[in-house]
């Protein structure tokens, strides 16, 4: 890793393109609701209704097939798959790889969510596996980036939850992306995605969302109806799907008494979410001291 690898970027390379950034995430929104994809989730228990919650209010049609002998019917018809490892177990796994492969030849996107992939030696080498086969992008935490990058189970795993911030996996994120192919996102206070070019800093959500479970789930699901929507720009899509998920949990916090009803204040401002909310609280900012 390189030496500013555990160094915030320098302040004057941060430059804030909100204002470029939020009539694109407001077009995204709009063609998703017009559109409304079709999204397979193949998703932990814990995060099935939130997910299929998250993208209803989204907009896009959720449906929860994961069993190999639906996925050669089902996978081909579907605008995107969402793969997530969080309860995995070996029998899901073969289910995720098939319908990864089906997926591909069909010429729809995947998005990978690597849930914990530092806890087990079983879990990193399906997650190292799963991204071998090429997701259009990875969205994970601090550690679960790091995790991928390493290549080794984490001594001090909390499971789901991170014990690394964001900006701690920037070298980690870009270099996952450019062995990968794969836009990269790491979500945290600021969400960072990169596509091992350019990079960006999203700087919506609350911090209480590490209080619900799934959230994080939740926000890569509603990244790959983003990319259903336009699959040409993973990079793009996957900024404005952490940023209007972001917006939406900012609105939810100012009538939330705690996480449960912040739960669902987030789904219900998802659906109501209009133009001008969006285009006022954007907060994406161009971070230019990776862009070599
Ligand atoms: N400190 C924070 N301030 C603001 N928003 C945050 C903060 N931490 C996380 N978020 C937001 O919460 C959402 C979930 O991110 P998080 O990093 O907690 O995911 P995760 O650890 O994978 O969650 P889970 O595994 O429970 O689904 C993202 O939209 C992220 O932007
Ligand atoms: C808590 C938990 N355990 C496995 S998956 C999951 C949901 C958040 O990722
Ligand atoms: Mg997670």
């Amino acid at each position: 890793m390189e030496d500013n690898a555990d160094k915030p970027p320098p302040t004057e390379n941060i430059i804030n393109s909100s204002e470029l950034w939020a009539p694109q995430a407001w077009a995204h929104l709009q063609s998703l609701r017009k559109a409304s994809p079709l999204i397979q989730c193949i998703t932990n228990f814990v995060s099935m209704d939130l997910v299929a919650n998250t993208l209803l209010s989204a907009g896009a049609s959720p449906v929860m097939i994961h069993s190999v002998e639906e996925i050669p019917d089902f996978t081909p018809k579907v605008h995107a798959l969402y793969v997530n490892v969080g309860t995995l177990v070996p029998n899901w796994l073969s289910a995720m790889k098939m319908a990864v492969q089906v997926a591909k030849e069909s010429n729809k996107p995947w998005v990978l969510d690597p849930v914990a992939a530092g806890s087990s030696g079983f879990r990193l080498k399906a997650c190292l596996e799963l991204l071998k086969m090429g997701p259009n992008v990875v969205r994970g935490n601090g550690s679960e980036i790091m995790a991928l990058f390493k290549g080794s189970v984490e001594e001090n795993s909390k499971g789901a939850d991170s014990i690394l911030e964001s900006t701690d996996a920037i070298e980690a994120a870009k270099y996952l992306a450019q062995i990968s192919g794969s836009v990269v996102a790491v979500s945290g206070a600021v969400d960072i995605v990169t596509d091992g070019n350019q990079l960006v800093g999203v700087n919506n959500g609350v911090s209480m969302l590490q209080k619900i479970t799934a959230t994080g789930c939740a926000v890569t699901a509603l990244i790959a109806a983003f990319v259903a929507i336009d699959p040409l720009h993973p990079f793009e899509a996957t900024a404005t799907a952490l940023s209007v998920f972001g917006v939406a949990s900012e609105v939810g916090m100012g009538k939330a008494r705690g996480p449960a009803s912040l739960r669902i204040g987030l789904v219900d401002s998802l659906h109501w979410l209009d133009q001008d909310t969006l285009l006022r609280n954007v907060k994406i900012s161009n971070l230019l001291w990776l862009a070599s």
